[in-house]
């Protein structure tokens, strides 16, 4: 096992946001760190998911008691990877770990081992979440630490007042796209917004829509007749 780790050649990761609803998720293993990407899995949409495993955590059995999760309190067996999408390959067998990632590879499942990285296809990366605004930070496998401590000090900069933000910045991009036809002027208007959520502005966090949009409007207009 050891031999094969070292011949592989180191990742280069490319960052996506997955949409997991409806789509069959299964996590292979009971412990912490099942614990933790099941939590992970739950909190980014997943809605259908398979945890299997002989011993688990009191924190996964009482997830399991919410619905969304298929517990199966047993072996593995490669047949949990029927109509699977994504796994999660958590038990502290390396040699389990490393017959799950290629049954997976085999099948074009998405496949995550949380021992060696690179015999799956997929990492997770620490997360900071604000409503619609996903934080993700990783240092592709050299440091989960350093990961956690950045997303720790994201979640300092951007708090919770992030959520309603975010949610107003939505709402501001739909009602422009309805009202404004101008494409340079919609851009524009929308970057001004998106500088003062950041920079706190009164007019982003206080005013009606119409208003808020009136006043970005007007900037915009009179820096094109600069
Ligand atoms: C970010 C986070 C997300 C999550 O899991 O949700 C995550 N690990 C976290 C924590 C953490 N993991 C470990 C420690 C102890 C300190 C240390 O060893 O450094 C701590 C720190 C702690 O616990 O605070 C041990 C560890 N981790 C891996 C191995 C195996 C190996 O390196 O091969 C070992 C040795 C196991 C052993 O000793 O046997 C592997 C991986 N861990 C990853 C992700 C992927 C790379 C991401 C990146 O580099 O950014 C990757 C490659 C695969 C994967 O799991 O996807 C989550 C923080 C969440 C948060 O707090 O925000
Ligand atoms: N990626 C990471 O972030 C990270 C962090 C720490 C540790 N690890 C690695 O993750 C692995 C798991 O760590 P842990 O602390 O959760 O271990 P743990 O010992 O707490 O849990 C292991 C789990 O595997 C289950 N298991 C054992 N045999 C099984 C089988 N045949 N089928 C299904 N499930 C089975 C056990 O029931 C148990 O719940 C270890 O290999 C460790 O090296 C990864």
């Amino acid at each position: 096992m050891e031999l094969a780790r070292e011949h592989k050649v180191r990742p280069t990761y490319y960052a996506a946001a997955l949409d997991l609803k409806g789509k069959l998720c299964a996590v292979i293993g009971g412990g912490i760190v099942a614990e933790r990407k099941l939590k992970g899995l739950l909190e980014g949409g997943a809605d259908r998911v398979r945890l299997v495993s002989p011993e688990v955590t009191p924190g996964i059995a009482a997830l399991a008691d919410g619905g969304n999760i298929i517990l199966e309190q047993r072996d593995y067996q490669e047949s949990d990877l029927a109509n699977v999408w994504l796994v999660f390959a958590c038990t502290h067998d390396a040699m389990l770990n490393a017959a799950i990632a290629l049954a997976a590879n085999r099948r074009g499942i998405w496949c995550n081992v949380t021992d060696d990285a690179a015999s799956g296809s997929f990492i997770s990366p620490s997360v900071v979440r604000r409503g619609d605004l996903l934080l993700a930070v990783t240092a592709s496998g050299a440091s989960p630490s350093l990961s956690a401590l950045i997303r720790t000090e994201l979640e300092r900069q951007y708090g919770p007042q992030y959520i309603e933000r975010v949610e107003r910045l939505r709402q501001l991009r739909e009602y422009v796209y309805k009202t404004q036809k101008n494409e340079r002027v919609r851009r524009e208007v929308l970057r001004l917004a998106a500088e003062g959520t950041l920079m706190d502005d009164g007019a982003a966090g206080t005013l009606g829509l119409d208003e808020w949009y009136a006043v970005l409007l007007e900037i915009t207009i009179g820096r094109q007749m600069e």
